[in-house]
């Protein structure tokens, strides 16, 4: 919520806003507002001291304005294989309407289908190139693969051309604002089903054969494989070790209960978050919204698996 800046002068700034906490303090030469930005309802940081991003919790036009003078530019990963190609239209369309409106902001298409990748009006400022990679008749290798291939996309050339990134899920729509409040060094999203779950609840690799193995008494978020982002460098790190888990695991024949999302909780439980997304920025249009989400900022659309994958 944005104060509103009701007058100003030399010695005194007063705010006026409704349902935010409004500390009262005196000077020498006036009486002056402190406007305090609060959610009691949600945790609004981690044990760890990384903020976690919920509407209320931040000025929207303050954070903005701090990063476009860093004139910044952020890599978008996204994934269209096989028929997952129809997805790509409303993605882009309503990124252009809500995601980091007024930044720089370069789409990195992968897919093995280039032809049919949609021609959507790009805003000035932001890009969109299409790399082709390979089909595959498993979407579990599909997903898993993003992790290797981003790693290699970084590589050979996102690394000179960005300085964030996000790596997010196709299958979805933006609904509202995704701004430069999303921007850390290292960024996560807490998967919506499981942001109100305890830890014995969370769907982590089990298995101590697996590299993604995660004990019962370990674990501090359930985060989910669609969203995660960071410096360059930082998501560098984060998909050359997954993806090396990952083929290690290939190499033994185990697969993780949920492909590189399990390989991507391994590896934020020991290389924590700078900032945590929460689920309004990925959000999944089958759950009944909550009373904490205000907003929904990302979601995953309702599709039909089995006429939309390759495998069942
Ligand atoms: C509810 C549920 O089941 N959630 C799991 C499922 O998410 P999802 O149902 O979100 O997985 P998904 O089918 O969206 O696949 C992930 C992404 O891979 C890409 N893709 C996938 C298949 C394909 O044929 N073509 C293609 O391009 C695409 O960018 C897609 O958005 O699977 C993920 C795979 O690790 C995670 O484990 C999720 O927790
Ligand atoms: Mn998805």
């Amino acid at each position: 919520m944005t104060p509103i800046i009701i007058s100003t002068t030399q010695s005194s700034l007063i705010c006026i806003s409704v349902n935010i906490e409004i500390i009262i303090s005196t000077t020498q030469s006036g009486l002056i507002l402190f406007c305090f930005f609060s959610r009691t309802d949600v945790a609004a940081v981690t044990p760890w001291l990384a903020p976690i991003v919920w509407e209320g919790t931040f000025d929207p036009d303050l954070v903005d304005t701090i990063y476009k003078s860093m004139n910044i530019t952020i890599a978008t990963t996204v994934f269209a294989v096989g028929k997952y190609v129809r997805f790509l239209r409303d993605f882009l369309e309503t990124a252009e309407k809500h995601f980091l409106v007024d930044f720089n902001v370069r789409y990195y298409v992968f897919t093995d289908r280039p032809d049919d990748v949609p021609s959507v009006n790009l805003s000035q400022g932001r890009h969109l190139s299409v790399i082709q990679v390979p089909g595959s008749n498993r979407w579990q290798e599909i997903s898993a693969r993003r992790m290797e291939i981003i790693q290699t996309a970084i590589e050979r050339q996102i690394s000179r051309e960005a300085d964030y990134i996000f790596c997010l899920d196709v299958d979805s729509k933006f609904h509202a604002r995704w701004g430069a409040e999303s921007l850390g060094r290292l960024v996560a999203v807490i998967h919506p089903w499981f942001y109100q779950a305890t830890r014995d609840h969370f769907t982590y690799e089990r298995r101590p054969a697996s590299t993604a193995y995660i004990p019962m008494d370990e674990g501090d978020y359930y985060y989910a494989g669609a969203v995660f982002g960071g410096l360059l460098e930082e998501v560098y790190t984060l998909t050359k070790v997954c993806r090396n888990q990952l083929e290690e695991d290939a190499r033994n024949s185990i697969e993780a209960a949920w492909q590189e999302e399990s390989h991507l909780n391994r590896y934020l439980l020991y290389n924590k978050t700078s900032k945590l997304l929460s689920p309004e920025y990925q959000w999944d249009d089958k759950k009944t919204k909550t009373k904490e989400v205000k907003v929904i900022r990302f979601s995953s659309v309702v599709k039909n698996y089995a006429e939309i994958r390759p495998n069942v």
